[in-house]
């Protein structure tokens, strides 16, 4: 089996490229094959992965963030190869809702010796993405986070981001078609997900299964600043879905329409759509998972 690692050396202040000395100590012990790919650049993670040749190497392996899987998910489209994920990132909330250690040998560890299992993953147009895709407060606060990572690091920044976002951001009119059946709401967020996790470590959709086929829809209708304010220290355990303001469905095929453009986040990436479709493609990554974990989701309050 020969391996193909592709390291962003800036996620998570510099935390994959360090632990590659001790992968490269694992695997000279395993007598395993490797290559090692540092991206230079944004986007240079979708190059690498997409001149990966499938004939030579079993799997690629993540060592980033979710913005990394991100890129190597859409670098390799639709070869058969697996994903190994080392989380290296700020958030990994990719991690987390696939339920690999967020410790850094012992993932590695499941790479090696865990299962090779399916998992659903979403299309936005021409962008595939793993985790959760959404409108509204979530763009608002990936904007504002941006902005703090300049000055303090990891989880304060979008505690930050995220109060900022709080304060400065107005509902929007939204019509969502959910396979057919339309929806017309005025909503502070609207999360489309295949994982449970975004943000890093909220629990935005604690009924979200990877394996199940389907997206769990999240829309957090138009409330005050206070009720909001009450409501995201519940997101992080995912005890919000019992609030009223905020409503659940389940779809393979989500198409949002506003007056204006909107601004939409695939896996903490941010474009500007007309009217963005999302669809599940049911089995679409083969990804390695810990030998004895489902894909299933846990329940809401663990
Ligand atoms: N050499 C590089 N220089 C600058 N940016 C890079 C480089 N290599 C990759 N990137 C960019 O770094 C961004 C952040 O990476 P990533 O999301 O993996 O880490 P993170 O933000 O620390 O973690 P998380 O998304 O889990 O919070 C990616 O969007 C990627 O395009």
């Amino acid at each position: 089996m020969k391996v193909y690692f592709i390291v962003n050396p800036i996620a998570g202040k510099g935390k994959g490229k360090e632990f590659m000395e001790q992968a490269i100590h694992f695997m000279r012990d395993r007598n395993v094959q490797w290559e090692i790919a540092y991206t230079q650049y944004p986007g240079h993670a979708i190059e690498l992965a997409s001149q990966v040749d499938d004939n030579l190497y079993s799997k690629v392996v993540s060592v980033g963030g979710d913005g990394t899987i991100y890129e190597i998910i859409n670098g390799l489209k639709d070869k058969s190869i697996s994903l190994g994920i080392i989380p290296a990132g700020t958030g990994n909330d990719l991690a987390r809702s696939v339920h690999i250690p967020l410790d850094k040998q012992e993932a590695l560890r499941v790479i090696f010796d865990g299962n090779e299992k399916q998992m659903d993953i979403g299309n936005m147009e021409e962008h595939r993405f793993v985790n959760v895709a959404g409108v509204g407060l979530d763009v608002e606060v990936l904007r504002c986070t941006e902005f703090f990572k300049k000055f303090v690091k990891g989880s304060i920044a979008y505690v930050l981001g995220l109060l900022k976002a709080l304060f400065t951001f107005k509902a929007i009119e939204l019509n969502i078609s959910i396979d057919g059946v339309m929806h017309h709401e005025e909503v502070m967020l609207c999360a489309i997900a295949n994982g449970q996790y975004y943000g890093g470590g909220m629990k935005i959709a604690p009924t979200a299964d990877v394996g199940d086929g389907y997206f769990d829809i999240y829309l957090i209708t138009k409330l005050s600043k206070l009720k909001l304010l009450f409501l995201f220290p519940r997101v992080f355990k995912g005890s919000h879905i019992d609030l009223p303001w905020v409503k659940t469905f389940r779809g393979k095929k989500v198409t949002i329409t506003s007056k204006e453009e909107i601004w939409v986040n695939a896996d903490g990436e941010i474009s500007k759509k007309h009217s963005p479709t999302f669809e599940i493609i049911e089995k679409g990554l083969k990804v390695s998972v810990a030998q004895e974990m489902s894909l299933m989701a846990q329940p809401a309050d663990q």
